[in-house]
């Protein structure tokens, strides 16, 4: 990475402004997925081994710049506590005389934490003036904000250009990984994409079209691809004014001689409903009235067997309506083959993370990422602007 990282700093009794990705899921006041807050402790034992003062910040959920006490950061502040053993001190706002006065006090080794940033309206508008006040407050800033990474914001980008910027190690490890395993792979490199439509993922499917071997296209997405195959889709998701965009998309694999799979068969159901009669289809055969949930059994083998003989995989999206259990097989078969791969296996953030979870496979994997909007831009090649702020190496 050509930007300084925490490695590259003197740490000691300085007061280090950490921005760090919080937004997690939370329900009855309880943080339901805490891999986000697993990912930034590196750095904060790191910073506190080094005797920094420190003081977070991250945003969570939406508040629109407006105080929304539910969206306090007060639970993610006494569940860090908890998992260092440490108080970590929470301000009662996001910037004011309040909180300078906390951030002046800090001793070395101590941990303060900001209120939501988005709180302010001048967050997320990258206002100068905030980005200015959050600067005020310490000495360093570090980003390990990889999940906003895309996102010019005061406490992401602003700030940066008002005091030293460096990469914290989520950062650090999450370019590495996304950025070797699409740059610089051990091949064959497949990719596998899936999700919902084909307008979210056309930068990311013209971007990898470069680089991989092979492309494997699943879930809804690959609905509108079989259309521009003439295929009828039955009350299938098809984007019909994707459908000529799918076409070039097919016309470019051939011409740079990648091999775009599409599902051979489907598994569909009469009914969006998890107990609607189903049947596995060619998937030429979608009946009249009926709509594809899944990828079909032979289409998992296929895809498999590619899978199975790749040394690198990336996956963003998942197979099929994995929300409901009877449609949940393609997705979940494509985590098992991962986990039991010895190739490099890289999940983008998003609904194919969510899969692996709970499938009990993350363990298993080369890298989950904590993004999925981030991971999606940077799967695109497009410059994050959390990390372009960075200090220079
Ligand atoms: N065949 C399908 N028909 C309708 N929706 C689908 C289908 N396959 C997958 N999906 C849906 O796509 C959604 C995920 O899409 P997307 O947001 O693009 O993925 P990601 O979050 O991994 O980037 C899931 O909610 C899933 O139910
Ligand atoms: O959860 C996030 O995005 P993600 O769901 O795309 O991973 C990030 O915290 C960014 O949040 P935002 O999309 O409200 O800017």
């Amino acid at each position: 990475m050509n930007k300084l990282t925490l490695k590259d700093v003197n740490l000691e009794g300085k007061k280090v402004f950490v921005r760090m990705d919080f937004n997690v899921p939370i329900k009855d006041g309880k943080i339901t997925d805490e891999t986000r807050i697993k990912g930034a402790l590196p750095t904060i034992k790191y910073l506190l081994e080094h005797k920094a003062r420190i003081i977070l910040a991250s945003h969570l959920g939406r508040p629109k710049g407006e105080v929304k006490p539910e969206l306090s950061l007060q639970v993610v502040a006494n569940r860090i506590s908890e998992l260092i053993g440490k108080e970590v001190q929470m301000a009662p706002e996001v910037v004011g005389d309040k909180v300078s006065e906390m951030a002046r006090s800090l001793q070395n080794g101590e941990i303060m934490m900001l209120e939501n940033v988005r709180f302010l309206p001048g967050e997320e508008k990258n206002d100068d003036k905030l980005a200015k006040g959050f600067a005020s407050l310490a000495d360093i800033f570090v980003n390990d904000a990889f999940g906003t990474a895309h996102r010019a914001h005061a406490s992401t980008a602003g700030i940066a250009k008002h005091i030293q910027a460096v990469a914290g190690f989520l950062i650090e490890k999450e370019l590495k990984m996304l950025g070797e395993a699409v740059n610089n792979p051990k091949r064959p490199l497949v990719a596998i994409i899936g999700g919902a439509k084909v307008s979210d993922k056309i930068g990311v499917i013209e971007n990898l079209i470069e680089k991989v071997d092979t492309l494997i296209i699943g879930g809804g997405m690959a609905n509108t691809f079989l259309a521009a195959k003439g295929f009828e889709m039955g009350e299938s998701l098809v984007e019909k004014d994707k459908i000529e965009l799918a076409k070039t998309l097919i016309e470019q694999g051939i011409n740079k001689n990648v091999e775009i799979m599409l599902p051979s068969d489907l598994l569909v159901a009469e009914k969006f409903d998890n107990d609607s009669p189903t049947q596995v289809v060619p998937s030429n055969q979608v009946p009249k009235g009926w709509m594809a949930l899944d990828i079909g059994t032979k289409a998992a083998k296929e895809f498999g067997e590619v899978i199975q003989s790749a040394k690198t995989v990336v996956w963003n999206g998942p197979m099929g309506v994995f929300e409901m259990n009877n449609f949940a097989k393609g997705t979940f078969g494509i985590a098992e083959l991962l986990a039991q791969s010895n190739g490099i296996s890289i999940v983008g953030g998003g609904d194919s993370a969510a899969a692996v979870e709970k499938a009990g496979l993350a363990e298993k994997m080369t890298h989950i990422s904590t993004g999925g909007g981030a991971s999606l831009e940077f799967l695109e090649g497009k410059t994050l602007p959390g990390v372009e702020a960075l200090s220079d190496n």
